[in-house]
């Protein structure tokens, strides 16, 4: 822009150079064709005006330009003090980079490896310019989509923590999917490692699902453990917001190199002010972990992560998933539906003493693992599974207990679980909402009234699995 200026300056400074000199000629050859007369003295005079005129003009412009020069000299140097430090806030507070289609595509090899499909998308795997190995997230369907990816990148920028998969970046594509560039986490999710493999991983057209998994060793699954609560006691109790996750599942919970656990996905994630108690929302998350007062829609509250952590806790030891499918038939079956359900299994062998079959046999016939480590496993997923939200510890707790900071007493006996989660204290749940104490939702369908209805018929169908 300078040398442009330059150049225009060199321009205009030969333009009024040849003006003048012009000029002058024509005087002289006037006062030699027209001598000392009137004429003369007119062309002289109107040639001289002129003279002067294109020395203003020149002057005035000069003037003009070298202010300009050095206002853009300013900005040019502003410019470049704001990119030295927006690199440098970015490395610095993990301000996600704003990427071009292009660059993803680049990074992606055309969407070729594919390592994982989630509800809202797919992921695959990419190499940024610079060698950092990613896995991008491509968000599909126009109005979830957008919301997933608001939810995301909000609760991720104001977040960073060592048990947080780190959001390096981000791009929007007018009227296309968005995608989210996430640091790579070579071992991928927790389930391909605690739940023994069901049946051929899917394969794409043009790579292949990666066969991570195995059966993860007992001191790496409580070493994962730890990880996840911290995680989850940075995201309630250490930041500015409080962040609910609200779909803390094996699925979403990462392995890197090492084997250290990350959350990932806040896809559903929402912020509470500190100074609310519970907020509404629509139920959303995964069957199986969402806790009964989301259910039953009476609010929200961080202690619905505590929940479902208790639920991941308990899997974790026992490798068993604890959502089951009911069929329709055996919906209102209340034996078929308590039978086999895990948190209630592993709650009546702890109280029998036997809390070393809740373990995973593989990782039993291993060795290595400390009957008194699970114990304090089993107790603290059960105190986090409590019916009554008030009744579950934090996270931060959670994180004391597991770290053996905190003493761990067996969670109360509670006939909860599954069939039992119908009948609500309502006073425990939502304090101050009536004197009776117990709102106990009807037996079956038939007997309740509309609204009751409602809750029953979505109750039966989260527990009974997707
Ligand atoms: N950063 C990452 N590094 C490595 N693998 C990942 C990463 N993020 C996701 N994956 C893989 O992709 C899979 C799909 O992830 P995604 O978050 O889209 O869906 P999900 O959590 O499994 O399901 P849903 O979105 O329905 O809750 C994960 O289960 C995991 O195996």
């Amino acid at each position: 822009m300078a040398m442009k200026l330059w150049m225009k300056d060199k321009k205009a400074e030969a333009i009024a150079v040849s003006l003048i000199i012009a000029l002058t000629i024509s005087i002289i050859v006037a006062r030699i064709s027209l001598g000392l007369s009137k004429t003369f003295y007119l062309i002289t005079g109107a040639n001289g005006a002129a003279i002067l005129a294109v020395i203003a003009i020149y002057l005035l412009q000069n003037r003009y330009n070298s202010r300009r020069r050095l206002l853009e000299t300013q900005m040019a140097s502003v410019s470049k003090e704001l990119r030295i430090e927006y690199s440098f806030l970015r490395k610095v507070a993990g301000v996600p980079t704003k990427f071009r289609h292009r660059e993803i595509e680049v990074a992606t090899d055309g969407f070729r490896c594919l390592v994982g499909k989630g509800s809202s998308g797919s992921v695959f795997k990419g190499i940024l310019t610079d060698g950092t190995p990613v896995a991008v997230k491509r968000i599909e369907g126009a109005e979830r989509g957008e919301k997933e990816f608001r939810s995301e990148v909000a609760a991720i920028a104001s977040a960073q923590h060592v048990n947080l998969v780190r959001l390096l970046g981000y791009c929007c594509v007018p009227t296309g999917p968005r995608f989210l560039v996430y640091d790579f986490a070579s071992n991928g999710s927790l389930d391909k490692w605690i739940f023994p493999r069901r049946g051929k991983e899917e394969i794409s057209s043009r790579g292949e699902i990666q066969q991570i998994g195995g059966c993860l060793e007992w001191s790496l699954r409580v070493g994962v453990a730890i990880d996840v609560a911290k995680a989850l006691s940075y995201l309630h109790h250490n930041c500015r917001s409080r962040i609910l996750h609200l779909d803390v599942k094996p699925q979403n919970i990462l392995l890197d190199e090492n084997y250290r656990g990350l959350v990932s996905d806040f896809g559903l994630s929402k912020l509470m002010g500190r100074d609310e108690s519970r907020v509404m929302s629509s139920i959303r998350g995964t069957n199986g972990y969402l806790a009964p007062e989301w259910l039953l829609q009476q609010g929200i509250s961080e202690k619905c992560d505590v929940y479902s952590y208790g639920v991941v806790l308990l899997e974790i030891v026992g490798g068993v998933r604890s959502v089951r499918v009911i069929d329709k038939a055996n919906r209102n079956d209340k034996s078929k539906r308590e039978s086999g359900y895990f948190p209630k299994i592993a709650s009546e062998r702890l109280r029998e003493g036997r809390v070393m079959e809740v373990v995973d046999s593989r990782v039993v016939e291993r060795g290595g693992v400390d009957e008194r480590e699970v114990k304090r496993l089993v107790c603290v997923g059960l105190w986090c599974m409590q019916e009554d939200a008030r009744m579950r510890p934090s996270m931060a707790e959670v994180v004391e207990m597991l770290e053996r900071r905190e003493e761990v007493e067996e969670p109360p006996e509670s006939p909860l679980f599954v069939v039992d989660v119908l009948s609500i204290n309502e006073e425990n749940v939502n304090p101050g909402r009536g004197r009776h104490g117990k709102a106990t939702l009807p037996a079956t369908p038939e007997d309740c009234n509309d609204a009751s209805s409602a809750s029953w018929s979505t109750l039966i169908s989260a527990l009974s699995g997707r």
